[in-house]
C-alpha cells in the first residue's frame, strides 16, 4: 500500500516585499509519512523560506500547503530545529525542553535526553556544552511534543565534522526509532546523502526543482564510499 501524503506542497507564486522577482513561481511537492526528505541547494535558493512556509510560520504567498490534510497554518506546530539552537542561557538542558513543552515531565526530559546521549548534562547550562551537544538538546526539545513532523534547518552549520557525524547518528535513530516525517534543509549534500531517502535538489531564481534522487540504501549500510558516490552523483546534477 502507498504510504499516505504528510505534507503536500502546491506554492504557485512566492515573493518578499521589496524584492525583485519571485523566489518561486510554481513549486509542487509531496512529501510521504515517515519519509526523510532533504532539501539541498546554494545559498540563497529559498530552503529556509519553504520551511519556514511549511511550518505555517509564513503564510504570505499564492498556493497552499497541507500537513497531515490540514493547512499549514491550523495543523499545530512541527517540531522545529532551527539553525542555531536557540537555548535559553539561564536554565539547564532539562529545562530548556521544559520551558517549550511544560506537559513534559522531567522524568521525560532526562529520558529523551538520554537518546540524544546527553545523560549526566540534565542540568548542564548551554553555556558549558559544546556546540553539537546544544543542537542534540535542540533536538530533544523539538522531539518532546512527540511532532509527527520534524523540521530540521540546516542543523550541521558551524559544528567540527566529528560532531556532524555524531549528529548524523542521532538523526539517524530518530528516523529508524520514532518515525516521523522529516524534511532536512543543508546545503552540504553529504548531510543529505547520509540521512535522506529522497532529495530535493532546488537551484536558480525563482527556485526549481532541478532533481529528484531516492535513496535505496538502508542508512546502516551508507558507509563514507556509499555516501561519496551519491555526493558524486548529486553533484553531477548541479552545482551543489
Ligand atoms: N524576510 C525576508 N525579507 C526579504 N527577503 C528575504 C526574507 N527572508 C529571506 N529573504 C530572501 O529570500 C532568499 C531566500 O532566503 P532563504 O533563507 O530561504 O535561503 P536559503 O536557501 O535557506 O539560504 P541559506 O542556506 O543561506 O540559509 C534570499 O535571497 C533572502 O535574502
Amino acid at each position: 500500500m502507498a504510504a499516505s501524503i504528510a505534507v503536500s506542497i502546491d506554492i504557485r507564486a512566492k515573493r518578499f516585499d521589496g524584492a525583485t522577482g519571485l523566489l518561486f513561481d510554481g513549486l509542487t511537492l509531496d512529501v510521504a509519512e515517515g519519509e526523510v526528505l532533504a532539501l539541498v541547494g546554494p545559498s540563497g535558493v529559498g530552503k529556509s523560506t519553504l520551511l519556514r512556509m511549511i511550518a505555517g510560520l509564513d503564510t504570505d504567498f499564492e498556493g497552499r500547503i497541507t500537513v497531515f490534510g490540514q493547512g499549514a497554518d491550523e495543523a499545530g506546530p512541527p517540531g522545529f530545529v532551527f539553525q542555531d539552537p536557540r537555548l535559553l542561557p539561564w536554565l539547564g538542558a532539562a529545562e530548556n525542553i521544559r520551558a517549550v513543552s511544560p506537559a513534559t515531565t522531567l522524568d521525560e526530559a532526562i529520558s529523551l535526553l538520554g537518546e540524544m546521549g546527553l545523560a549526566g548534562y540534565e542540568t548542564t547550562l548551554p553555556g558549558n556544552l559544546s556546540g553539537g551537544m546544544q543542537r542534540r538538546v535542540a533536538l530533544a526539545r523539538a522531539l518532546a511534543v512527540q511532532p509527527q513532523l520534524l523540521l530540521l534547518d540546516e542543523p550541521f552549520v558551524s559544528i567540527d565534522r566529528k560532531l556532524v557525524r555524531e549528529l548524523h547518528e542521532v538523526i539517524g535513530r530518530i528516523a529508524e526509532q520514532r518515525r516521523p516525517t522529516m524534511i532536512l534543509v543543508s546545503h552540504d549534500p553529504e548531510d543529505a546523502a547520509r540521512l535522506a531517502d529522497r532529495i530535493i535538489q532546488l537551484q536558480g531564481r525563482p527556485a526549481r526543482i532541478i532533481a529528484e534522487t531516492r535513496v535505496d540504501i538502508a542508512r546502516a549500510d551508507r558507509d563514507p564510499s556509499r555516501v561519496l558516490g551519491i555526493v558524486a552523483e548529486l553533484e553531477a546534477r548541479a552545482d551543489v
